[in-house]
């Protein structure tokens, strides 16, 4: 379980992200929704330790796990699709996913490591090229794809590493119309287990109605709005703050 407790952020005067307490259960995927700059992506850094919370606390399964860096909390189950910066650029696709194969087994980010007496280890990242559709492409140096590509590699590493808790930003950004079903299969597939925690934040109100079973909105780095999504979506606080037609009232 994850949980954050009045988590805050400040830069400078600006509170980006404003006290958000929430709790998130395995078997469940909650979408944070807002509108443009409001604090949804600066949640998933503080929440994955990319950025130092200003005060309040991350709590994964009761432990808190405020002061520890990006990491450590990888180690400890919590996972954040990769971004692009984080990729090893120089290597094919299939060496970036067998790295995070063999990061989850215990083996660390060596690349050196030798591999090829793990056989169990290369299957599982067969089947995961396999499943991201990234298999024809195996050879190619990451940073030689495409951004669709890129993208898909990102999650194919995120699916590698299979944290307790998924932290996917707009997944599907930039993605054409052939890949983004890919992406979104995986996460379908993802929610069948019920024993994995997923955090998504989407703009696309399709994928929405489909995947999510909670929605939070975020509104100036404060949580506005928290339930299940048809009542959620049809709050006028709601269809303010995410459609950003109009300044949102105070809640009373
Ligand atoms: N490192 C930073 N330094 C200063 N301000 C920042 C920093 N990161 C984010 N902000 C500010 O914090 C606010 C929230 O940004 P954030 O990117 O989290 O919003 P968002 O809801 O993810 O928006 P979008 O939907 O456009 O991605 C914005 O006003 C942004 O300018």
């Amino acid at each position: 379980m994850l949980e954050t407790r009045h988590l805050s952020i400040r830069f400078g005067g600006h509170v980006a992200v404003n006290r958000v307490s929430c709790v998130f259960t395995p078997g469940t995927l909650t979408a944070i929704v807002g509108p443009n700059g409001a604090g949804k992506t600066t949640y998933f850094n503080l929440i994955s330790g990319q950025l130092p919370a200003s005060e309040g606390q991350v709590l994964l399964d009761g432990m808190d796990i405020t002061r520890l860096g990006a990491p450590q909390r990888t180690r400890r189950g919590l996972g954040r699709a990769f971004q692009l910066t984080q990729l090893f650029a120089q290597l094919s696709v299939q060496e970036n996913v067998r790295l995070a194969v063999q990061a989850r087994h215990g083996g660390g980010l060596n690349c050196w490591r030798v591999w090829l007496d793990r056989q169990d280890w290369l299957e599982e990242t067969r089947e995961i090229l396999a499943e991201t559709q990234l298999w024809p492409q195996r050879d190619a140096l990451a940073a030689s794809l495409p951004h669709g590509d890129q993208r898909k590699l990102e999650v194919a590493m995120l699916m590698a590493l299979d944290p307790r808790v998924y932290l996917f930003d707009e997944p599907t950004a930039g993605m054409s119309a052939d890949d983004a079903p890919v992406v979104l299969d995986l996460i379908r597939r993802l929610k069948t287990r019920r024993d994995r925690t997923i955090l998504l934040v989407e703009h696309k109100m399709d994928v929405l109605r489909e995947l999510a079973d909670r929605i939070v909105v975020l509104h100036q780095g404060a949580l506005v709005a928290d339930g299940e999504p048809a009542s959620v979506m049809a709050s006028p606080l709601v269809q303010q703050a995410y459609l950003g037609v109009a300044p949102v009232q105070e809640a009373a």
